[in-house]
């Protein structure tokens, strides 16, 4: 579970997407989810993709966790097809439903990745106990699921989601069904998990300042064909990288700037000149 010096996968983006199409349906019932999609997400970066109802973010996030597949154009994680880098558990995933299976404890749950591909079970103790203590939940181990909060049932998912050390994470709005308080207070965790883990992120939400508070990158996205319109780079905007900051973030000059540039490229409004850096800026 640890990746040694001699990973063939190192040097490689996290995520690479090169004209990506998604067509569903057709004739007259045709919708063009996607339509040439360029993203690169390096390695431990953090981005968001952000965008209306139907823009396409949870068929681009399917497409590189290989829960679908392109109409056209490649898509490689760590330097792999999608589908390699699926069997190489390359990479955890979690939802906005948590999708923690009612009968098994919180242990059982955070386990279950790693007892289904056949971890011994000495192993599997050191890593759960571990990941609950990344995720604060460690006096809940014996827990079940309904006995937990939104908040903390997320927690739950996201250990779950980091069992196996992915280097990458592709999490589609986890944070929203959950109050502002409760969230904000998640989007403090997230950031420290990342630094501890180092892992990349792709991350879908509806919110701006949740995609500028976690994000070196934000992706903004247009609707029907879906495409990415413009990318605001959080970091020149004076922010330090996504992984360094801390809740007092929020208060920050570069965040309030982030924020508007985000919001100007989602509104279709002029934007300031620093805003949109190119679709892809790599
Ligand atoms: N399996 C499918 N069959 C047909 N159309 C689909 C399918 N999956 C997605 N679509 C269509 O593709 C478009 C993009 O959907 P997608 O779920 O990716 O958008 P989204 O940006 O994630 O939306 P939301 O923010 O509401 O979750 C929508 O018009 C949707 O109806």
């Amino acid at each position: 579970m640890t990746h040694a010096a001699s990973d063939p996968t190192a040097g490689h983006a996290a995520i690479q997407v090169r004209g990506a199409h998604r067509v569903f349906g057709k004739g007259r019932k045709r919708v063009d989810a996607l339509s040439a999609v360029d993203l690169t997400v390096a390695a431990g970066e953090f981005v968001s993709l952000i965008g209306p109802s139907g823009c396409g973010k949870s068929t681009l996030l399917r497409l590189v966790a290989d829960l679908d597949s392109p109409t056209s154009g490649e898509i490689s994680v760590f330097g792999k097809s999608a589908r390699q880098a699926r069997l190489d558990h390359d990479y955890g995933i979690a939802f906005q439903q948590s999708g923690l299976l009612p009968w098994r404890t919180v242990a059982g749950n955070v386990e279950l990745p790693l007892k289904l591909h056949g971890i011994n079970s000495d192993v599997r103790r050191e890593r759960v106990e571990e990941l609950l203590e990344l995720v604060g939940l460690t006096d809940f181990a014996k827990s079940h699921p309904d006995q937990l909060s939104g908040g903390m049932q997320q927690r739950v998912a996201i250990a779950r989601a980091l069992a196996e050390s992915p280097r990458l994470l592709l999490m589609d709005e986890p944070f929203g069904a959950l109050d502002e308080i409760t969230r904000e207070r998640m989007q403090n965790e997230l950031v420290r998990i990342c630094a501890e883990t180092g892992a990349a992120v792709l991350f879908v939400t509806h919110s701006i300042p949740e995609a500028v508070f976690l994000s070196d990158r934000v992706v903004v996205m247009s609707p029907r064909p879906g495409r990415i319109t413009g990318v605001v780079d959080v970091r020149a905007d004076g922010m330090v990288a996504a992984h360094d900051r801390s809740a007092g973030a929020r208060e920050e000059e570069g965040f309030f700037r982030a924020v508007g540039e985000v919001r100007s490229l989602l509104h279709g409004t002029p934007e300031p000149a620093s805003a949109a850096r190119g679709v892809d800026n790599r």
